[in-house]
């Protein structure tokens, strides 16, 4: 692995896992208004959007404790060829979970959804995606890869991550930033995803995985490895990688634990 192994940040559940996320996610958030006067996170659906919400939109504890919310600009890691109000839809997810109970008082980040104009055909859909990030990070031609102030990622029970699914051609990508999928075996079939180029380029990748149904992929993840998706971006980003878990999900499983400050 790169420089120093993944943190691995382990709660006793849910409720004591959303404090320490909000503050890692605020650290990254003023990173990023240092770096460009916004933060540019990625995020995932499944499990994720819920919790995510029960750590933004806790009572701030002090002044330097703030989700500025109006500088936050939300990219989806990956997404499904489904209309935006669709049931399946990650950001439809996101929205109910979080983004409609943000205070107007709080402000409301930026959403860049999916163009669903293009549903029918998802490499048109991802090159429209692929575009909207051109356009958002490049600063000139010389931008090879977009870099996300962080990437907020689910693992599934298999070891995916974003819809890069264990195995698949897909992890083989070099060139594409947001590539098509059509046959992704978790439903629904037709997806768009972030590549992993762009997955391990990002300045923080933090990846948020809960419950018992988790435990055995999290040991294979953390113990062998075994070319599973969450294992690529663990050994690309190394201390870059932060994992929030609860201790349903890494029981049993071999990996030092961090204290998180
Ligand atoms: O299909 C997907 O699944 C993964 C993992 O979901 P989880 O419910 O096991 O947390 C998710 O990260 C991804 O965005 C989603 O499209």
């Amino acid at each position: 692995m790169p420089g120093k192994q993944p943190n691995l940040f382990a709660f006793n559940d849910v409720d004591a896992l959303a404090p320490a996320l909000r503050s890692y996610l605020i650290t990254c958030q003023n990173a990023g208004l240092t770096r460009h006067e916004a933060f540019k996170v990625a995020v995932s659906g499944g499990s994720l959007p819920k919790t995510l919400a029960k750590a933004l939109l806790a009572d701030p504890k002090s002044a330097e404790d703030t989700i500025k919310f109006d500088k936050w600009e939300i990219f989806f890691a990956d997404e499904r060829a489904v209309p935006l109000d669709h049931e399946d839809s990650n950001y439809g997810l996101l929205k109910k979970e979080l983004l409609d109970k943000i205070p107007a008082e709080l402000g409301q980040p930026t959403i860049h959804p999916i163009d669903t104009q293009y549903l029918d055909d998802t490499q048109e859909l991802a090159d429209q995606y692929e575009k909207l990030l051109v356009n958002s990070f490049a600063k000139g031609d010389s931008v090879k890869l977009p870099i996300f102030d962080l990437l907020l990622l689910g693992s599934g029970p298999d070891g995916h991550t974003c819809s890069l699914f264990p195995g698949h051609p897909l992890l083989r990508e070099t060139d594409a930033w947001v590539a098509p999928i059509e046959d992704s075996p978790k439903p629904p079939p037709r997806r768009i995803t972030l590549t992993l180029p762009v997955v391990t380029h990002a300045v923080k990748v933090a990846f948020v995985a809960t419950g018992g149904g988790k435990k055995e992929i999290m040991k294979e993840i953390f113990e062998q490895g075994n070319g599973l998706p969450c294992a690529l971006v663990n050994e690309a980003t190394g201390e870059r990688c932060s994992w929030f878990v609860d201790n349903a999900a890494v029981e049993g499983v071999s990996f030092p634990r961090r204290g998180f400050l």
